[in-house]
């Protein structure tokens, strides 16, 4: 039978070394933690089956260190214990997923029907989100872990594939590790950003043309469809074509034929055409911006990349990922808490730019919490309240402003704000000032 690990969290020495004896005598692994950071560095070297927290510590308290438990390793159960047990904090512990809520001093016995209650519910080792590496795409996440499942059976098959998700999200790596995995791997993955191309050129690098055809075009030229026969062509920013242009892109994908610019030779092609787009092309089809018969020509299968914001518990693995290749270097517990605290708008291109950054800015091993923050950008954005809430607060800090000037007097603060004194009361009702 194997060995529970446990991972105790308390700032109290004496109580944690008592009860890391009394669980090791009940036949359990203890990792003791005398605070939050260092416990969430723990987990990320260590196998752990259960957490037991403190509620209240000094700078992160058990609460808080759950939450961020939760964000990076979702499955993983943890009790919480306190001196000050009162009712509502055991409810709104449970009610935000706490497994257990136990008080000082700790009944041993109750922990341990408590311990093997969540032990048993927990997923066996082999079930719960292992790090993943398929064909460069890497991941933790139970999201891309079934994304992943879905993209093995979808390679095999020679469908067509509309992979769509955020800017940033991995739509080409994904596109790549498609190809990859498929039967025609050994044949040439070819990629173009429809987006990117001027569109009276884009004709031209997918169909390619004949000495000739136009003023500039000096000699005959394959294009980008018949240089990716026999493998995988990639057109992404698909929403971006032009519409004469997908009349054409259809064409060669019910004919699998190509006709360059310029001549009448036709050239039989077979390529599996995966193509992507940021936007959502069934809004484009709506408004007449995309060909209906062309979207469900290239959308066989759909396939939907999560944003970074919706699977946190890939930051850690992708940005340790990322930083493989500056030398042995890490980050800081904190560093890596405000990592997972942020939003990622840009999503993992900008979360590769950032380490990058402080890879670059820190020359010892550690990155730390404040190299973190200056390569993040300031969010003016969020910073900025909105026009109800800031009216309210000046309202508030002048009507501080005016009684303390008034020293309390409200007779007097009304006179000098030139409001007559029962609106000035409403003022105060309103905001919940009492004069002093
Ligand atoms: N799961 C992943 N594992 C490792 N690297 C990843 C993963 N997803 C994305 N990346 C990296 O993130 C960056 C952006 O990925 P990619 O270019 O595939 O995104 P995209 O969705 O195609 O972006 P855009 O919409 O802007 O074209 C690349 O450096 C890529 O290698």
């Amino acid at each position: 039978m194997t060995v529970s690990n446990l991972l105790l969290v308390d700032d109290d020495l004496h109580f944690s070394e008592l009860m890391s004896i009394r669980l090791e005598s009940l036949g359990y692994q203890v990792f003791v933690a005398h605070r939050a950071t260092l416990a969430l560095s723990i987990l990320q070297k260590q196998r752990i089956d259960v957490v037991l927290t403190d509620l209240r510590m000094e700078h992160m308290d058990g609460m808080a260190l759950f939450q961020e438990i939760k964000k990076r390793f979702s499955a993983l159960p943890v009790i919480m214990m306190t001196a000050h047990g009162s009712i509502p904090d055991a409810i709104a512990a449970t009610e935000q997923g706490i497994a257990g809520f136990l008080t000082k001093p700790v009944d041993i016995s109750a922990l341990q029907d408590l311990l093997n209650t969540v032990l048993k519910a927990r997923p066996s080792s082999e079930s719960a989100s292992q790090p993943g590496q398929f064909f460069g795409l890497y991941y933790e996440s139970d999201a891309m872990h079934t994304l992943v499942h879905k993209l093995e059976a979808i390679a095999r098959s020679k469908a067509n594939i509309m992979i769509q998700g955020e800017s940033g999200t991995g739509k080409e790596v994904t596109a790549k590790a498609i190809h990859s995995a498929s039967e025609v791997a050994s044949g040439p993955f070819v990629a173009i950003n429809c987006g990117a191309v001027p569109a009276n050129l884009l004709e031209s690098e997918l169909f390619g043309h004949f000495k000739g055809a136009f003023t500039g075009a000096t000699k005959d030229k394959i294009g980008l469809v018949q240089a990716a026969d026999n493998g995988t062509l990639f057109l992404d920013e698909i929403a971006d074509m032009p519409l004469e242009l997908q009349v054409k892109l259809l064409r060669v994908l019910q004919e699998r034929k190509v006709r360059p610019i310029g001549g009448q030779q036709e050239y039989d092609v077979n390529v599996r055409v995966l193509s992507a787009s940021h936007k959502n092309l069934w809004d484009a089809v709506q408004n007449g911006l995309f060909r209906e018969d062309l979207y469900y020509r290239l959308n066989v299968i759909s396939v939907t990349l999560p944003s970074l914001k919706e699977r946190p518990e890939d930051i850690p693995l992708l940005a340790n990922h990322f930083l493989t290749s500056f030398g042995d270097k890490s980050f800081s517990p904190e560093a890596m808490t405000r990592l997972l605290n942020y939003d990622w708008p840009g999503n993992i291109r900008q979360l590769h730019n950032v380490v990058e950054h402080c890879a670059v800015l820190t020359p010892s091993k550690l990155i730390t919490d404040s190299t973190v923050e200056s390569a993040l950008p300031v969010n003016t954005t969020a910073m900025m309240q909105g026009l109800n809430e800031a009216k309210a607060q000046f309202e508030y800090d002048y009507l501080q402003k005016v009684l303390a000037l008034c020293q309390g007097n409200v007779a007097q603060a009304a006179v000098v704000a030139k409001r007559n004194r029962s609106d000035f009361y409403k003022l105060l009702k309103k905001h919940n000032i009492a004069p002093s």
